[in-house]
């Protein structure tokens, strides 16, 4: 008989495996309701709640039916909701209501902060939401998305979400050297306590589609796609460079977006880093485990928590996920 490993039988690793007590007692990584963040889509009005078809289990709410998903998310433990405005009115080639103080996100944000002090709130800066082309920033005639244009839109938007009471600002939209000016801004308006997320490595994905849905996004981006600015999915050295950048500017959070199909990505930016990291499961990822488990094809529940444990094996320190709320609530029981 040949043996693959020459130690056998005196290692099995099966021995470990065979009760419950030990596979508790050696497991390397644990998911907790600490490590989820829960975005949610806001929408202008009272008394509106709206299904987005392609996320099942995710609303469009207005404020007053938010106040209830952000009471539920402090209920569980769930440390930080993380704010997408639907605009139906006022988007324009300048993305002028992104930083207009009395804007849906600022007004949500004062509310929230109002009730639950205690919930940590982070605010998207981009300009998708407000522009009628659907790109992250400002263009020129060719449809070229404007850097240095784009960024300095992005700082007023950012100044406007932390005089609201937002505690973490989240850019996601790649601009270069949108950090370091954002973190000047606050620096110089006061704002020393806003942390920064930085979106560092968003690539130009397709599995934010539904996500387009959810925001009405999607109609107005057409066929155009952002790959002058997100990056390129074959690339992984480049993620380690806009990282170390981000940082170098003052980003207190990075993020990898999308998540399972980039788990390498987090591994890398972990080990080479060692600063918080974290994961976006996008809504692409989400469309895919529920259509699944819709199906009768997955045990919804089951792969939902693998999915996230794999993001914690994979290093990251947490997880932006619109299973944020069914997870706390499978961690709680
Ligand atoms: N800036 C936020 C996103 O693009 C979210 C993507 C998604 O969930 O698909
Ligand atoms: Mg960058």
């Amino acid at each position: 008989m040949i043996f693959a490993n020459r130690y056998f039988p005196a290692t099995r690793l099966r021995r470990m495996r065979r009760d419950d007590f030990s596979r508790r007692l050696m497991r390397e990584h644990t998911l907790t309701v600490d490590d989820l963040i829960y975005p949610v889509f806001v929408l202008e009005g009272d008394n509106r709640e709206q299904d987005v078809a392609s996320m099942p289990g995710v609303k469009r709410q207005s404020l007053d039916r938010l106040l209830y998903t952000a009471e539920e998310a402090v209920r569980l433990g769930v440390p930080m909701l993380s704010i997408f405005p639907v605009i139906e009115n006022g988007k324009n080639n300048e993305a002028t209501e992104a930083y207009n103080p009395d804007g849906l996100v600022p007004t949500v944000v004062r509310a929230l902060k109002a009730r639950f002090p205690e919930l940590g709130l982070m605010t998207d800066v981009a300009l998708d939401p407000y522009t009628i082309h659907g790109q992250d920033g400002l263009i020129d005639d060719a449809g070229y998305v404007l850097n240095d244009e784009t960024t300095a839109v992005l700082v007023r938007q950012a100044l406007c979400h932390a005089d609201a009471g937002a505690d973490m600002i989240g850019p996601s939209d790649m601009m270069d050297g949108r950090i370091g000016a954002i973190r000047q801004a606050l620096e110089e308006e006061g704002f020393i306590h806003t942390k920064i997320f930085a979106y560092s490595a968003k690539y130009a994905s397709s599995f934010y589609g539904p996500f387009r849905d959810a925001v009405g996004s999607a109609g107005n981006l057409g066929k155009a796609d952002k790959k002058t600015y997100q990056m390129d999915p074959a690339n992984v050295d480049e993620a380690v460079q806009e990282v170390a950048m981000d940082l170098e500017e003052g980003a207190d959070l990075v993020m990898i977006k999308p998540g399972m199909p980039y788990l390498d990505v987090i591994r890398r930016v972990k080990d080479t880093f060692g600063v918080p990291t974290f994961a976006y499961q996008v809504s692409g990822e989400y469309a895919m485990l529920k259509a699944a488990a819709a199906n009768g094809w997955l045990d919804g529940d089951k792969c939902m928590m693998e999915s996230l444990l794999a993001f914690k094996r994979a290093g990251a320190d947490g997880i932006l996920t619109y299973f944020a709320l069914d997870a706390a609530r499978l961690l709680k029981a």
